[in-house]
Parts: structure tokens; C-alpha cells; sequence
């Protein structure tokens, strides 16, 4: 199931590679992701790399995923059946792990040494700081560094951390980062015009050439046209060195962000002459100037009779931000036109995610070429220099990751202590939840909203004075803009999909504002029940209150920063919302917050099956797939993440209220595709049509979800010779069934079904969870099997560009595909198209 060749980075061919010889696996082989022991390979694996710039450190540093130990040994099995080798494997998990963004004022150069020695980042080789915390620093150590301050602080690094700096090409490694960033992350690039964002979907294939503008101190302007091959065309001395350096003179402002915070309640008109002071308060239509253009900046300055004191250190620092905007705007503009490109892509700190900074670059460009070429911004903005540096280190692999292998994840550890750092780094959860607990008196901080409030245009080239909102822009808007970026080489794209670039899997705009708002409701309201949950499923002890406690405010945190700018974190979709949850749950260490519940459910839902099987076997062919059907729609009510659903359930025992959903369905329903289904699984006019291969069904809940309603249609399917892959979430999600809980039930419900039982057997899923009723030997068993694999996520949704390699490889046979649940065939797939067929219920 190899990905398509096409969306592949480039991968240079003396890449060197890791010293495998000797390697060992460390504790149990069974583990999920075992740590890998490579007793040869030297350690100078870098995972770390800096870009030290005039006014900022940029650092890049990569940790390995924590081990996530089970002795889930269905996985072994299924790997068999499905032809998985352990080479599929690949180079993972010494691959697998995380990227971190973090920065550093330069002046604090001190801050970042810590911040690297406290989390032991220069000692080098993989995971140092579990295996090694206590080694001595490795005499040999290198760090990858760009910048100016990678000559200028070698000796501070040498003598402070012991190690020392290998020095990359700053434009080497701007390109670098700019074109990993461009391939490898969805929703990198985005267009900002009058307060507007919109992510804009780049072609990996399409993507050369284009023009780089980097603006840091001064700024660089590059044509690139390929991996590596680039060229520095013009550049400006005029940049974010000179905002800040003539800002600090003219307005005392003690920090770069204090003087862009400045800006927001600036009026220029009173130092910039414009076109109306001009020509009488007059457009000047004939050549397409507005009253309101800026005619020359800081122009009003030479008439008036006004000294420095008597302008307001807001209009200046909005003076100086439009000065050097537009014209980096406007010399970027004249080299994409001298070199024919349409693409213009800005980097650089100068930026931070500054609404009004971009949106007068996005003028500039959009006005100077009239509207051919576009102004395009990254996320990542800031971090180029120094993910070319990390790149450079070929070692990793890392240029060989495809957007489907890299997950971005906003912990709320991340974005506040990466945003800025002052004093050591969160080193555990107990630091997280005090430092979440401090937010209690500072809650408006936490929440605070970076302004984005739309901007006026004339329309006749000029430009309105940018309408802010009142509150200050917070100081590490950039950096709540970045997460951290999790590599999973073993995700992949889902083969059966239609058209994977058409594919989208949200159902909802969530840019419509009145949907977020109603969504932004719902997980509100859920929040407080959720929390007593979580902190039932860890005993209801004070720590799991406190880390209740914590995971509330963090996550009502993310809410707040959503509703406020909803791009903030890249495309929002409900898909990522819902996941945001169940990710803020594990970072504040709640594993299974359902878990009693889906236990409780489960005996449940197993003590009433064989009544129902049996009521089921009496029942004709067609009555029976009708049931079925039905079945399970109205044990799929049995959904904790809905108020509606959990009210019900006070009204009766788990197959009273099944049964009462069932017999409420009236045909047709909203969307009835059952004559066509009926059809293609009984077939017409007698006609026995041929039975589907494999059938692949994505289930949703626990309880009687997946007993009542999934297994019995699963049991239908295999009675025909049909194979069964039951997909389940690899990790827990409100009340969703997980792959690992899978076998236990299916067990169970085996000692009651002779069909479950033989396909459990042949599909070698009763070999641990029955080894004492069972021989589990498939030889024996004369049935299709029935399988379990992993999704690859655990989220409520499902995004099919990124699914295990287990479900990757389970696809290759199948021609059936049942989606189950609001979460997975509504909100997300709902307009999915299949290479084959395909059952939404
Ligand atoms: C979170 C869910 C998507 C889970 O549903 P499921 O996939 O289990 O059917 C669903 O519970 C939901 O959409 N809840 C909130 C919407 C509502 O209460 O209307
Ligand atoms: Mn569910």
C-alpha cells in the first residue's frame, strides 16, 4: 500500500542512513512502539537545530513519542491475515515523534541555553534525555545553527552547554524549511486580505517556482524552483530590524511586540501625508489614488512645526508598520514580476501573525500587480531558517515525510511555554496543571483574542486606518498559531478513497459563524459532565480533580482562541474540534474517561444478544436485513456525546430503549438508500447476486451500538461468505469501542453465535481472548473470518487521509465499506466518495 510516488519529498541519495546492526528491541517485543536500542549508531543524531537571528532564536527540536505499552497481541494475527510485514514498518518508530517550535528573544540568549540544558537537548543522540539524563554531555556534541548568531554565539554554546555549532547556509535552509512546509503540511500557506484568512491548498506537484520573502531583521528575496535550487534575486535593507530600531527610538517601546501592540490604536493620517492632504481632500481618480493613500510617509512630519513628543507613539508605530509593509510588499511584487511568478510566499518573525501587517503586504502585492499575483503567509512563518537547519541533518528522514504521516497537535503546553519562555520549561504535568492553575487569576490572558477586525479599502488604492477592536494584541499571537507536529510514518492514505484531493471529510463549515457558535455551545454544555466523568474514570481522587480542573480551563481556553479567530490553529473543521477534546483529555492524563460506562453497557447489551440473534434467525431474508438496518440506527442512539441521547436513556433499560427506536423508524428517512442496498446484498427478480468480498465496517460506540446494532448486521454479512474487517478507533473517544476492547466482546458474544464464533476463529481473534474453549487455529476453521483493526486515530470522526497501515492493508480486499455513527458517516464523510460501494447509516 505504498502512497503515490507523486506526493513524495525528494529524497537525496547519499542520505546517510542509521546504524541498524545490533539493534535490539528494549523490553517487551510485543510493545506497540518499542524503543528500539541501536548500540552502534553514533549519537549525534541531531534533534536539535537553531536559527539565531538579530532579534530572535528560532529552535527546532524533536522528541520521540512516548512508548505507549499494550499487550494487544490481536495485532499480531492480524498482520498475518492481512500480509503485513514488519518491514512495512519501515525505519518507524525511531522515526516516530515530534517536532517542537519554540523562541527566544536573542537578547535572552540566556533563557535558551537553559531552556536546551534543562530539557537536555544538546547531549545528542535519539531520546538522550530518557536514556541519558544522567551522561555526561557528549564531548563531540554538534547542534545544526543558522543565523548570524550561529558565528557570533559558538563560543557561548561551546562553554555553556559543551557543544558545538555546525554552521548551515541561512538561505540553504530557509528554502529548506519553506518547501518541507509547503509539501508536507495541509493547511500551511494561507491568504490574508481585509481581515480575511483562507488556507490555500498547494499542490506538491505545482508548487515551483516562486518567490520567498523572508522578513527578519532585513529581508531576503529568493526564487525557488526546486529542492535546493534557488536564488537570492533582490532584498531589502528595509525590514523588521528597522521597524523595531527606528519604533524603539521614536516611542521608547521596550520590545518588539510592545510597538506592534502600539499599532493597533494608531492613526497614521497624522504623520503620513496622504493623497487627499494633497489634492484638497480629493481622490485622484485619473490615475486610481484615493484621498486616502498614503502619498508620503511620515510626510506630515517635515510641514508641521511639531516636534517629536507631539505625535502619539501609536501613529507613529502604525506609521512605520505601513512604511515598511507596503514597500516589501511592493519590491516583492516588482521581482515576482521580473521573474514572471505568481506566487509570493512571506516568512519571517517581522510578521507574527499580525493581521494589519499582512493584510497591508497582501495590499501592496494585490494593488501593485492588479490582482496577479497573490501574497501568501505561512503559519510557520518564523520558523523556516530553523527547520531548514533541523532538515539539514539528513539523518532523521524527515525529507522523506508526506503530509499524511505528520499530525499537528496544539497541546496547551506548547503554544504558551513555546510562545515565550520565561524561567525553566513545563518539565511534567504537575508543573502544566500549576502553571493552568495560575491562569485562575490571569483567566483573561488565557483567552485573550489576537484582534482581527476587518479593514476597510477605499477601493481606489487607498487604505483605511485598521479598526481595532480595543484590546491588545496578544504578545505571542504567533506562536499560538504553531503546534506541535507529530510524525506518524505509519499513517496512511486511505486506498479506497474516490479522488483523495477532492476528498474533504468535514461535513460542516465551520466558518460559517453561527454553526461554530452552535458547536462552540454543545461542547460548552458538555463540558462540566465530562469532567465528572474523567475524574470518575481515575477514582475521583484530588488529583484527578486537579487534573480535571486543568483540562476545563485548557480546553475552554482552546474554545475561547477558536471562536475569536477559528483559523488560529489552520482549517478548522468539527473533526478537529471534536479531536481537540479527546487530545486536551490525554494531555491532562485521562486515558478512557468512559470507561465504566462502555463496561457497564457492554455486559448489558452481551446479556440480551442471543434473544435478539434469535428473534433475528426467525425472521425472512428481507425482514431481516431491514431489521438489521434499523438495528443499527437505533443502537447507535446509545451516544454519550449527545444531550438528546444521554436524557433518553433515563427512560428505560438498554433493550427497551433499543427496541423503542427500532420500532419508531419510518421508512423512507431522510437519506433511504435501503431499496438499492436491499438489492445489491438479495438481488431481483431472483437473480442471487454474487456476495461482497470484504466488507470493512467502521464502528462507532460500545454497549449496544456495537452489540446490538453492528455485530448481528457483521454476522449477516459473514453468513453470506462475506469477510468482515471490524475498524475501530485505535485509542479512546467518548464512548467509542476501541480496537483493543474489540476481541474481548466479539469473544463474549462468540459463546452465544456459532457464526461469530467460527468467523472469530478463522479471523484469529479467539486465539487469547478463548485459548481455553478454542484451539484458535484458523487451519480448523472452515468460515470467512471475522478481523478487528485499528482506524490509526481516536477522535469521535474520522479523516480518512490518514489511517493505520493495518486499515491501509485491510482495504486492499474489501468492496464493501459500512460507516457508522454521526461522527464518522455525518460530520466527517457524510460526502465520501468509495472506489466501491459504500453504506453511510
Ligand atoms: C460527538 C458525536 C459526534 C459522537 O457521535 P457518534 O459518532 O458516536 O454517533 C455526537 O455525539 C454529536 O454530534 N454530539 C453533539 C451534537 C448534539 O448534541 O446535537
Ligand atoms: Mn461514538
Amino acid at each position: 500500500m505504498a502512497p503515490p510516488a507523486s506526493n513524495s519529498i525528494h529524497r537525496s541519495g547519499s542520505r546517510p542512513q542509521l546504524d541498524l546492526s545490533k539493534a535490539a528491541i528494549q523490553g517487551n517485543s510485543e510493545e506497540r512502539d518499542p524503543t528500539i536500542l541501536l548500540p552502534n549508531q553514533s549519537d549525534d543524531i541531531s534533534h536539535l537545530a537553531l536559527d539565531i537571528g538579530g532579534s530572535l532564536i528560532k529552535l527546532v527540536y524533536f522528541s520521540r513519542h512516548e512508548d505507549r505499552s499494550s499487550d494487544d497481541k490481536r495485532k499480531k494475527t492480524v498482520k498475518e491475515r492481512l500480509g503485513i510485514s514488519n518491514g512495512n514498518r519501515r525505519s518507524y518508530p525511531i522515526l516516530g515523534g515530534r517536532l517542537h517550535f519554540v523562541k527566544f528573544e536573542t537578547s535572552k540568549l540566556n533563557e535558551c541555553l537553559d531552556f536546551i540544558s534543562s530539557k537536555q537537548l544538546h547531549r545528542g543522540g535519539i531520546d538522550s534525555h530518557r536514556w541519558n539524563s544522567e551522561a555526561p554531555a557528549n564531548e563531540n556534541a554538534v547542534i545544526k545553527a543558522t543565523g548570524g548568531g550561529a558565528f557570533k554565539f559558538a563560543d557561548i554554546f561551546k562553554e555553556r552547554l559543551g557543544v558545538s555549532i555546525d554552521k548551515e547556509d541561512e538561505m540553504d535552509c530557509l528554502v529548506a524549511g519553506a518547501n518541507f512546509l509547503l509539501k508536507a503540511i495541509r493547511h500551511e500557506a494561507f491568504t490574508h486580505m481585509e481581515g480575511h484568512k483562507e488556507f490555500v491548498q498547494i499542490d506538491p506537484n505545482d508548487l515551483f517556482p516562486y518567490l520567498l520573502v523572508n522578513i527578519g531583521s532585513g529581508v531576503s528575496m529568493i526564487k525557488v524552483d526546486g529542492e535546493g535550487k534557488f536564488q537570492r534575486v533582490s532584498g531589502t535593507n528595509v525590514g523588521g530590524g528597522t521597524y523595531w530600531g527606528l519604533g524603539r527610538l521614536l516611542t521608547k517601546c521596550k520590545s518588539f511586540d510592545e510597538l506592534l501592540e502600539l499599532s493597533q490604536r494608531g492613526d497614521n493620517r497624522t504623520i503620513d501625508m496622504l493623497v487627499g492632504d494633497i489634492y484638497g481632500g480629493m481622490d485622484y481618480s485619473k490615475i486610481g489614488l484615493s484621498a486616502s493613500t498614503i502619498a508620503s510617509s511620515f510626510g506630515k512630519a517635515i510641514s508641521d512645526k511639531k516636534e517629536l513628543e507631539d505625535y502619539r507613539p501609536e501613529d507613529i508605530s502604525l506609521s512605520l508598520l505601513r512604511m515598511i509593509s507596503y514597500n516589501i510588499g511592493q519590491i516583492s511584487y516588482l521581482n515576482a514580476l521580473r521573474f514572471g511568478l505568481k506566487r509570493i510566499f512571506f516568512g519571517g518573525f517581522f510578521i507574527r501573525g499580525h493581521a494589519y501587517t499582512m493584510d497591508t503586504i497582501s495590499f501592496a502585492v494585490q494593488f501593485w500587480s492588479q490582482g496577479e499575483a497573490q501574497a501568501m503567509f505561512l503559519r510557520h512563518e518564523g520558523f523556516l531558517g530553523a527547520l531548514g537547519a533541523f532538515m539539514s541533518n539528513e539523518k532523521h528522514g524527515l525529507d522523506d515525510l508526506m503530509v499524511h504521516q505528520l499530525v499537528e497537535r496544539f497541546p496547551m503546553g506548547a503554544p504558551y511555554t513555546g510562545g515565550k519562555i520565561h524561567g525553566p520549561p513545563l518539565g511534567d504535568l504537575n508543573e502544566k496543571i500549576s502553571w493552568m492553575e495560575k491562569f485562575v487569576l490571569k483567566g483573561t490572558e488565557i483567552t485573550a483574542p489576537v484582534p482581527m477586525a476587518p479593514h476597510g479599502t477605499t477601493g481606489l488604492g487607498g487604505f483605511e486606518v485598521p479598526s481595532s477592536k480595543g484590546c491588545t494584541l496578544r504578545s505571542d499571537a504567533s506562536a499560538l498559531n504553531v503546534g506541535v507536529l507529530h510524525l506518524v510514518p505509519t499513517l496512511e492514505v486511505f486506498p479506497l478513497l474516490a479522488d483523495p484531493k477532492m476528498y474533504e471529510p468535514n461535513t460542516i463549515d465551520l466558518s460559517d459563524h453561527s454553526e461554530l457558535e452552535y458547536w462552540f455551545t454543545v461542547l460548552s454544555e458538555h463540558l462540566p459532565d465530562l469532567v465528572d466523568k474523567a475524574v470518575a474514570s481515575e477514582g475521583g481522587t484530588d488529583d484527578a480533580k486537579r487534573r480535571g480542573d486543568a483540562f476545563a480551563r485548557a480546553f475552554s481556553a482552546h474554545l475561547a482562541r477558536l471562536m475569536e479567530e477559528p483559523a488560529a490553529y489552520g482549517k478548522l473543521g468539527l473533526a478537529n474540534l471534536l479531536e481537540l477534546r479527546e487530545e486536551c483529555l490525554r494531555e491532562f492524563q485521562f486515558h478512557d474517561a468512559y470507561r465504566s460506562i462502555k463496561q457497564r453497557e457492554n455486559e448489558a447489551s452481551l446479556a440480551v444478544l442471543p434473544d435478539l440473534l434469535m428473534e433475528l434467525d426467525r425472521m425472512d431474508e428481507e425482514a431481516r436485513l431491514l431489521t438489521l438496518i434499523e438495528g443499527v440506527l437505533a443502537a447507535n442512539i446509545f451516544d454519550w456525546g449527545s444531550r438528546a441521547c444521554v436524557d433518553l436513556y433515563h427512560k428505560g433499560t438498554i433493550i427497551e430503549i433499543y427496541r423503542m427506536s427500532r420500532d419508531k423508524m419510518q421508512r423512507p428517512w431522510r437519506v433511504d438508500d435501503f431499496d438499492l442496498f436491499k438489492e445489491r446484498m438479495l438481488g431481483s427478480k431472483g437473480k442471487k447476486p454474487r456476495p461482497h468480498k470484504r466488507a470493512l465496517l467502521f464502528v462507532d460506540n460500545s454497549g449496544a451500538d456495537v452489540i446490538l446494532g453492528m455485530l448481528p448486521l457483521a454476522r449477516e454479512l459473514l453468513r453470506r461468505g462475506t469477510e468482515v474487517v471490524l475498524v475501530a478507533n485505535s485509542l479512546p473517544a467518548l464512548n467509542d469501542v476501541t480496537a483493543m476492547e474489540l476481541p474481548d466482546i466479539v469473544a463474549e458474544a462468540a459463546k452465544h453465535c456459532d457464526i461469530l464464533r467460527r468467523a472469530a476463529e478463522a479471523g484469529g481473534l479467539l486465539v487469547d481472548a478463548m485459548n481455553n474453549t478454542l484451539d484458535g487455529s484458523k487451519e480448523n476453521s472452515s468460515s470467512v473470518p471475522l478481523m478487528v483493526v485499528e482506524n490509526g486515530c481516536g477522535s469521535p470522526c474520522i479523516d480518512l487521509r490518514q489511517v493505520s497501515s493495518e486499515l491501509a492493508a485491510a482495504a486492499k480486499d474489501a468492496d464493501l465499506i459500512i460507516l457508522e455513527g454521526m461522527g464518522r458517516a455525518l460530520h466527517t464523510n457524510f460526502n465520501a466518495r468509495f472506489k466501491c460501494d459504500a453504506l453511510k447509516i
